[in-house]
């Protein structure tokens, strides 16, 4: 404080000692991000500028994000907002909060895309359970030639993501589709990519209350044994690619064999699974069976 005024490096001490005292797995980052972000600051802001007063105002709005953290609500979900792969994406109830392993499944998906780009000139692409839009808003964003649909059981989460289509300059080859699965879909694609839910119904109650209580429900609970989505998909992704065609999913961390088994029942073989920065299986690339080596 600076007289009786609040300045962001002492907002920061105090959220992080209160993070600490309600026991959050990283009080410091959780801090810096928080405060920052409410006061819309960077975190380079914060270290050139962090003993500036801000308003008493200003003050009162961090407090009670502080309060919010301390309940377990995810910084991100208390800003709205969070960035993934480059991109701004904004937050709804109906949205999953985007996590930095679905960037693999971008990184992995980018070369393939490329490659299709420069055979075809370019490419369609189809997101099945888009949620704000994270993977196919990266991918269009890095490839201007490429358009996608992105699909959702969920209306809420598909405005969603018209609306981080519009923040981030891709708009015009993006559009939406609401469908379970494959129920609504038309046409053909080049790539098929999914981050379907793939959490077996019986473990989300044990999920720490940052996910079972601010990402919704549709967008973990993947049935009894987890795997339900992946079932719909690679019944139904053979009808709705291009030849040679590529799909990729974002699977849990002991789900490779199964999904890997769904996916060759359906004529589909694997051709790359990436890990995570944990090191554990995440994202599956396959193609149909013709179309590869094996
Ligand atoms: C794990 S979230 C992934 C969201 C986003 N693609 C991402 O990676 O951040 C799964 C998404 O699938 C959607 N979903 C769940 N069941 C569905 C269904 N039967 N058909 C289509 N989408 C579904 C959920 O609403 C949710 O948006």
């Amino acid at each position: 404080m600076i007289g009786d005024r609040d300045t962001a490096t002492a907002l920061i001490a105090e959220a992080r000692r209160r993070f600490a005292e309600a026991s959050l797995a990283d009080p410091a980052t959780d801090a810096r991000v928080l405060v920052a972000g409410v006061l819309g600051l960077s975190l380079s802001d914060v270290l050139m500028r962090g003993d500036v007063a801000v308003s008493r105002k200003e003050a009162e709005q961090v407090r009670e994000a502080i309060s919010r953290r301390c309940k377990r609500e995810p910084v991100h979900r208390i800003l709205g907002r969070r960035a993934f792969y480059g991109l701004d994406l904004q937050l709804s109830p109906a949205t999953l909060e985007p996590r930095p392993d679905t960037e693999i499944l971008v990184d992995s998906v980018l070369p393939h895309l490329k490659r299709t780009i420069a055979e075809k000139g370019s490419a369609r692409l189809l997101d099945l359970g888009v949620g704000t839009g994270a993977i196919a808003l990266a991918l269009l964003k890095e490839c201007p030639q490429a358009r996608a649909v992105g699909s959702d059981i969920s209306e809420e989460a598909l405005s969603t993501a018209e609306r981080n289509a519009h923040i981030n300059g891709v708009a015009e080859r993006f559009e939406t589709v609401r469908s379970a699965w494959f129920a609504c879909i038309e046409g053909r694609f080049d790539i098929i990519v999914s981050n379907p839910p793939y959490i077996p119904t019986g473990v989300v109650a044990e999920l720490d209350p940052e996910v079972r209580d601010y990402d919704p429900l549709a967008a973990l609970d993947g049935g009894q044994d987890g795997l339900d989505a992946y079932r719909a998909l690679s019944a139904g992704a053979g009808n709705f690619l291009e030849p040679g065609g590529l799909v990729a999913v974002e699977i849990g961390y002991d789900q490779k064999n199964s999904v890997t088994a769904l996916f060759e029942a359906a004529g589909f073989c694997l051709i790359e699974a990436r890990r995570d920065y944990g090191g554990n299986d995440r994202v599956l690339l396959f193609t149909t069976r013709n179309c590869c080596a094996c």
